[in-house]
Parts: C-alpha cells; sequence; structure tokens
C-alpha cells in the first residue's frame, strides 16, 4: 500500500506526508537494455568509473549520442524512470522504466534515486543502482540528464559520484536546427513540441554550468567529439589505477 502525497515546487517533487510503501518496484529487471552485447566489455582503465551527463534541449541529440556510445560497448547507458506516456516503439526498461506517478513516489520515499526533476510537465529520475553499481566496478556510466537533475548531481554528496563527474551540454547553433530536428524526429505532437520548444530557450541558458559544450553540427562529427571527450577522460592521471 502506498500512502501519500506529492507536492510539486519549483519543479522539482517533495514529499509532504511520510510514504509507506512495502512493495518496493523492482526496476532492474523489466527488460533487456540498450547496452553492450555480451563480451564486449565497456570497462575502462579507471579505477571507478566516469559519470558522464549529458543535457541539452529536446532535439539537441542526446539520445542519438548516449545511444551509440552504449552500442559500441564504450559506456552503460543509465536507464531512467519517467512518468511520460512511451513514445511509438519505445520499450520499457530499455528506453526508459515508464512508471505511474504513485509508483515515482514510491521510489522518491524508497530513497532509490540518485536526483529527479520535473522536466516538460513530467517526472524523471535517476536510480542510484543504475549508476553506482557501474562505478564500483570501474565502468563508465553515460546519462541523459535535465538541467536540473545536473545540478542535483554535482551537489550530491558522494564522493565518489563527485570524483566521477564529466558533464556536457549539447545543443545545436540555431532554434531553427533545433526545431527542425524536433519535427522530423516525428514522434510529438504539436503541443508538445511547442512546449519543449519554449523550454528549450531557458535550458540553453545553463550551458556555463557545464564543463564542455558541444555545439552540434552533423551526426557523424558530433559523435566523433563525443566519444572522444570520454576517451579523453580516460588519460586524466586522477581516474587511473596504480
Ligand atoms: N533529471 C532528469 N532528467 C532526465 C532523465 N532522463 C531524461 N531526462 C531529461 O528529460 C527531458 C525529456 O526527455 P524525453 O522525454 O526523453 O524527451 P527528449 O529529450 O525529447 O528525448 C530531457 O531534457 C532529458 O535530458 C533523468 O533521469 N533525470
Ligand atoms: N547532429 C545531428 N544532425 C542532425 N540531426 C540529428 C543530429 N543528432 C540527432 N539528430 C536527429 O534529431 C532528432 C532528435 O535527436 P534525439 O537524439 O532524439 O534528441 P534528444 O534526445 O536530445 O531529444 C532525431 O530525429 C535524430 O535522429
Amino acid at each position: 500500500m502506498v500512502a501519500s502525497e506529492v507536492r510539486v515546487v519549483d519543479s522539482s517533487i517533495h514529499i509532504k506526508t511520510k510514504v509507506i510503501s512495502k512493495n518496493p518496484i523492482q526496476l532492474r529487471h523489466l527488460g533487456p537494455k540498450q547496452n553492450a552485447p555480451p563480451g564486449n566489455s565497456f570497462d575502462s582503465m579507471t579505477s571507478s568509473g566516469i559519470l558522464y551527463l549529458v543535457s541539452g534541449p529536446s532535439g539537441s541529440g542526446k539520445t542519438t549520442l548516449c545511444r551509440r556510445l552504449a552500442l559500441e560497448g564504450l559506456a552503460h547507458y543509465s536507464t531512467s524512470c519517467t512518468t511520460r506516456t512511451p513514445r511509438e516503439g519505445e520499450v520499457n526498461g530499455r528506453d526508459y522504466y515508464f512508471l505511474t506517478v504513485p509508483e515515482f513516489q514510491e521510489e522518491i520515499a524508497n530513497e532509490a534515486f540518485l536526483e529527479h526533476a520535473e522536466v516538460h510537465g513530467n517526472f524523471y529520475g535517476t536510480l542510484l543502482s543504475e549508476v553506482l553499481t557501474f562505478l564500483d566496478q570501474g565502468k563508465d556510466v553515460v546519462m541523459d540528464i535535465d538541467v536540473q537533475g545536473a545540478e542535483q548531481v554535482r551537489l550530491h554528496p558522494n564522493e565518489k559520484i563527485q570524483q566521477a563527474l564529466l558533464d556536457l551540454f549539447v545543443m545545436p547553433a540555431t532554434d531553427e536546427e533545433l526545431e527542425l530536428r524536433l519535427r522530423g524526429r516525428g514522434t510529438d505532437p504539436e503541443d508538445v513540441i511547442a512546449l519543449r520548444l519554449k523550454n528549450a530557450r531557458e535550458e540553453v541558458e545553463h550551458w556555463p554550468k557545464y564543463s564542455y559544450r558541444l555545439l552540434s553540427t552533423d551526426k557523424e562529427s558530433d559523435y566523433t567529439l563525443f566519444k572522444n571527450l570520454l576517451l579523453t577522460q580516460r588519460l586524466h592521471t586522477s581516474r587511473q589505477k596504480d
């Protein structure tokens, strides 16, 4: 049984009353993930893995970049939880764990999230288990995360997470290009596209908080830079084993 009440203030969820959860949701068994095929190791040479945060407005190309990095076996792609409706072709447990609002609240109460936020009218959150398990094994983790969530991760008290951080903001050079990509993707109705374009204007203001920014051009060039940033970080002496 779940007894809870959620109050939304400043775009983040705050639990107002005590939540009683007897049956926490088992999220890790929900389905195959879009990660490395068996045998294709995504181990890095680091003593603890890198936590690669990728933010940017909707349509900037984050999913395309993160998915390819995972498919090439270079990082674990953290599957987020969300309360948004699945798009056509999206698979539960691969693209997202699609939760109801009460289920999402329950995970907050269970302290299962590394971070969570409201974005474009839906809730999104990263499970601690999607991150720590892999970092502990020296594997790199890539996360598609909005600007509020990235800020929460930057302020997180866990030292391992702090040491692991690498953050990148991706944005196309013009508003027109962003709109073309959002429309070209063909996944969202007009009102959803309009909201995302409106929010993009505020989101791009946050890029100076990130250590790196990628001004997106074509897919191939973007991916080369995206991948090389991770590979270069692995060379940093602070990240290497004795
Ligand atoms: N805070 C947070 N944001 C997330 C998470 N997963 C996805 N997002 C962000 O939620 C926003 C919307 O994602 P989505 O609905 O998949 O749409 P898309 O960005 O157009 O592909 C994007 O800004 C994502 O970066 C998460 O686990 N935590
Ligand atoms: N560099 C690029 N140039 C042109 N189109 C791109 C580029 N990167 C991604 N796209 C396309 O733009 C659309 C949005 O990309 P997506 O990865 O879903 O963005 P996001 O995850 O940031 O919302 C998709 O149709 C994708 O194929």
